[in-house]
């Protein structure tokens, strides 16, 4: 029986992360989570990038291009919608939900979703790093196993 795991192989993983610059207080933390989850797991600090949007709308676009260019083995997309007034945070949530998860089957490349839809400020800030974990090192555990994985299943 073979049992696939996504156990690290040890090879290079070169990995893009786009970041949205919208509620950048949150953000940031996200991105230094994921950044420091993938050196912990032996990715070379030269072996990623990283490219700052607007705003999580405009993720898709540029995790698109980046997956496509055959330069990466994994995508991370990071960004913090908060609720308004008005029904914006629905189009927002649903257009970057969508555009990711498209971007990883157009593309076949692992594109994680570590973008927060919270209804408050609090809940943001308690997931970039304070009270529940931080969805940037999240997005890092979880790309690092993807990559494996695939590998692996290159191999059967
Ligand atoms: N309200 C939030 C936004 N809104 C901006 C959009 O993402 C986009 O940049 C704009 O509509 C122009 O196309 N973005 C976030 O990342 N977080 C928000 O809470
Ligand atoms: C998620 C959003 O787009 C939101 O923050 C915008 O705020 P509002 O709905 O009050 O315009």
């Amino acid at each position: 029986m073979t049992i696939f795991n996504g156990k690290y192989t040890g090879n290079q993983r070169k990995i893009a992360i786009v970041v949205a610059r919208f509620n950048s207080f949150v953000t940031e933390e996200l991105l230094t989570g994921a950044q420091d989850g993938l050196v912990r797991h032996g990715v070379a600090t030269a072996d990623i990038d990283v490219a700052w949007v607007p705003g999580a709308f405009e993720i898709p676009t540029i995790a698109k291009q980046l997956a496509a260019s055959g330069r990466y083995d994994g995508v991370i997309t990071l960004g913090a919608v908060i609720r308004g007034e008005t029904s914006h945070y629905d189009y927002v949530c649903g257009a970057v939900s969508r555009g990711v998860a498209e971007v990883g089957l157009a593309t076949g490349v692992p594109t994680m979703f570590g973008v927060l839809t919270t209804d408050t400020v609090d809940q943001a800030i308690n997931r970039a790093g304070v009270k529940s974990g931080n969805k940037g090192t999240d997005c890092a555990l979880s790309v690092l196993e993807m990559i494996d994985l695939k590998r692996q299943l290159a191999t059967v």
